[in-house]
């Protein structure tokens, strides 16, 4: 008879692992919810055994057996949610910060800190990425590419190729297989914060390093900021040092609220998904939007261009709120050239595929209903397209303007 403890566990379904990991101890423990340790620092009579720890650390960006003598260098708490992410992106580790771009820069600066400086990026990507990877603040220097492009693009010095599928806001995709290939050696980043690993896993094509801003669907509940980078044991404890160093921690506190929030990310995102799509056919069939952007991974944001002013939509909704961000429970809606990609130049934005008539909606866990009359009311005051006609073999055509 076999061993019992040389049998492999059956692999857990992610709904499961979304409630479970990170929390494997808790029965031990003698508690249900995670402990929550707000403590800044832990104490030790043992001060030679400190300094050996703080070399360990240093030396190697391992996480501490033990206490972690100071929050800077870990936390408890935070680290029940390195671990279910990890689990659910697939990754060996996690490492968790203060927010999106604080993840990001910390991915940024180890590169550099090994001379590789050079990132070559696919467009659109979040407004503030774009802006971090082009301002040079960091001393990074990019090249934007399309896909097909990215091979070319590649020097002795890249140290990373990013791409963010769905992008924010086109929700434009990029197939990740294909680009893999492109990058050869160098790390391929992909932003996963639209799609979440309930609907896409990157690492399982090829990426190196996923990126989430933890703010949005993984808390859940627009109450929590942070970042989280998903990656294997090595690069993983580079950025460790990195945040170490540079205390783009994410609050305790903030990691319970994520760790939580994880639990019921996939019944979220299937649910809001699920309405999404609906209102993406529903305002696709409508004469007074331009064009409707919803992408094949499926996913809880619609994004849309409408003929007249976008400003009076944002300023009609009443159900919906109006205001930047996404992955809530309730449903947002922003206009991007306005705000998540103001701070990228106008030719950027636009040759990017952001117009100025674009409209993104978060779809959260409202009605479907209640969610498509509040928007077909703001909608009201849009002109409509031009008035269909039969053309034959070649379908519906435009042919004039009708509206105001
Ligand atoms: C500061 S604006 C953006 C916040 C968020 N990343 C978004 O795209 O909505």
């Amino acid at each position: 008879m076999e061993n019992a403890a040389s049998v492999t566990p059956a692999p857990r379904a992610l709904a499961t692992e979304a409630v479970h990991a990170g929390r494997e101890d808790l029965a031990r423990l003698g508690v249900h919810a995670p402990p929550l340790d707000l403590s800044t620092t832990y104490p030790s009579y043992d001060a030679a055994g400190e300094a050996a720890r703080i070399d360990g650390f240093a030396a190697t960006g391992a996480r501490l057996e033990g206490p972690p003598v100071y929050a800077r260098l870990d936390n408890p708490t935070t680290a029940r949610f390195e671990t279910a992410l990890a689990r659910l992106e697939g990754a060996e580790s996690a490492v968790a910060f203060a927010s999106g771009m604080a993840a990001l820069t910390a991915v940024l600066l180890v590169r550099a800190s090994m001379g590789l400086r050079h990132v070559v990026a696919v467009r659109p990507l979040y407004g503030c990425s774009d802006h971090l990877l082009g301002a040079g603040l960091l001393g990074t220097e990019v090249t934007w590419t399309d896909p097909a492009g990215i091979a070319e693009a590649i020097r002795p010095d890249t140290g990373l190729v990013m791409v963010e599928t769905p992008a924010n806001p086109t929700l434009a995709e990029v197939d990740l297989r294909a680009v893999r290939h492109a990058c050869g050696s160098v790390p391929l980043l992909v932003d996963n914060t639209f799609a979440t690993p309930v609907l896409q896993r990157p690492l399982e094509d090829g990426a190196r390093i996923v990126l989430h801003s933890a703010t949005k669907y993984l808390g859940g509940h627009g109450d929590v900021m942070g970042g989280v980078v998903a990656c294997d044991e090595e690069f993983a404890r580079k950025l460790r040092q990195v945040r170490f160093a540079t205390g783009g921690v994410l609050h305790p506190m903030a990691g319970y609220l994520l760790l939580r929030g994880l639990s019921t990310l996939p019944v979220r995102v299937r649910a809001a998904s699920a309405t999404a799509a609906d209102l993406a056919r529903r305002l696709g069939a409508d004469p007074r939007i331009a064009r409707v952007h919803y992408p094949s991974v499926g996913g809880a944001m619609v994004s849309f261009e409408v003929y007249g002013d976008p400003h009076s939509v944002i300023a009609a909704v009443r159900l919906i709120t109006p205001a930047v961000s996404l992955g809530s429970v309730d449903s947002l809606i922003q206009h991007p050239a306005s705000i998540s990609h103001r701070i990228v130049a106008e030719g950027d934005r636009r040759s990017a595929g952001v117009s100025d008539r674009l409209l993104r909606m978060s779809v959260g866990l409202e009605d479907v209903e209640d969610l498509w009359r509040d928007l077909t009311e703001a909608l009201s005051a849009q002109p409509v397209r031009a008035q269909a006609v039969r053309t034959g073999s070649e379908g519906v055509r435009e042919s004039r303007r009708v509206g105001r």
